[in-house]
């Protein structure tokens, strides 16, 4: 089925919404230890993209089908509800916006409010019914290597560069044990948007540890950082290790880059009316906020 996105009304007031979710970003920053909700904000805007099938356009971030339990308790994605929590007043706020909008203009404003790049952002994205919920099991596993990485990808179309490139937004956040049975990094804990996952790859020594749930994860005593199997598969590939050394040496490629595959991860699917320009919404920061 084609998503065709609703056309932009000028009564909306995007930048006042980005406003009130980056504000609240603010007021409860000391949430997860002091990494505040921009890292989990960043997960679901993927997460609810991430479901998508090229094959029948099944899934993705356009029906909002997230908020309801079928989705919502996928056991890939546990932990997410925090986002989706922290969403809810938005979410009541502004009741013309819909679940789809409301999920990835939510990573948008994390990203751009951590100091990463400017996302730009359409509109438009339709409330399905339940029935229309994708089955649970579309979302990765963290236990596997190079070729698993690759062939997940595949869903997408996504290129060695591009799957290099979108997972670098591993620089934010952590696991966390409970949530992913993965565990770290334990401290300098991330909330800026940075190359510096692609630098720590390249730069620090990584030694496997079976981890207190029984996963193999990667460990760098020095820092505190871990990494997940397919974070250090970027590593192991070296088709992907070309790609990982560009972007730790270049913070600019890689934003570049990482805006380009993002903006079609959470647009996967959807057909825009060319009257929905991409929004390139102000940090608060850039309105003296
Ligand atoms: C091979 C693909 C991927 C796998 C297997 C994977 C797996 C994971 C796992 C296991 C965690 C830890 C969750 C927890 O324990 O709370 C995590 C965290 C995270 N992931 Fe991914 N991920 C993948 C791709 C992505 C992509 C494409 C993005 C965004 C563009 C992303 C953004 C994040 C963020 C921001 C966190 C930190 C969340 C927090 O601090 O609560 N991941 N990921
Ligand atoms: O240690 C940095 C780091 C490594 N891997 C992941 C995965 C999610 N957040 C991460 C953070």
């Amino acid at each position: 089925a084609l998503h065709t996105a609703q056309q932009e009304k000028n009564s909306e007031d995007y930048q006042e919404v980005y406003n009130a979710i980056a504000t609240k970003m603010r007021e409860e920053k000391d949430f997860d230890n002091n990494n505040g909700y921009g890292p989990v904000l960043v997960r679901l805007s993927w997460h609810v993209s991430g479901t998508w099938d090229k094959r029948d356009n099944s899934g993705g971030s356009f029906g909002g089908t997230y908020r309801f339990k079928k989705e919502m308790n996928d056991p890939l994605s546990r932990g997410l509800q925090n986002g989706f929590k922290f969403l809810e007043s938005i979410d009541k706020q502004f009741p013309w916006l819909s679940h789809g909008d409301l999920f990835t203009l939510g990573g948008v404003t994390a990203i751009q409010e951590m100091q990463g790049p400017k996302i730009p952002w359409r509109s438009g994205r339709v409330d399905e019914p339940e029935s229309m919920v994708p089955d649970n099991g579309r979302l990765p596993e963290p236990h596997y290597g190079a070729d698993y990485v690759r062939s997940y990808y595949e869903r997408f179309n996504f290129t060695d560069q591009e799957v290099v490139a979108l997972l670098g937004a591993h620089v934010l956040g952590k696991a966390h044990l409970k949530n992913s049975g993965y565990d770290g990094p334990w401290d300098d804990e991330s909330n800026i948007f940075s190359n510096a996952f692609y630098d720590n790859l390249l730069k620090l020594k990584w030694t496997p540890e079976i981890n207190d749930a029984g996963n193999k994860q990667y460990d760098n005593k020095e820092k505190g950082y871990m990494m997940l199997p397919t974070d250090y598969a970027l590593f192991q590939d070296p088709k992907y290790l070309k790609y990982v050394k560009a972007y730790a040496n270049d913070q600019d490629l890689f934003f570049k880059d990482f805006t380009k595959v993002y903006t079609k991860l959470i647009e996967n699917g959807i057909e825009f009316p060319k009257e929905n320009k991409p929004h390139l919404f102000k940090t608060l920061k850039e309105q003296g906020k």
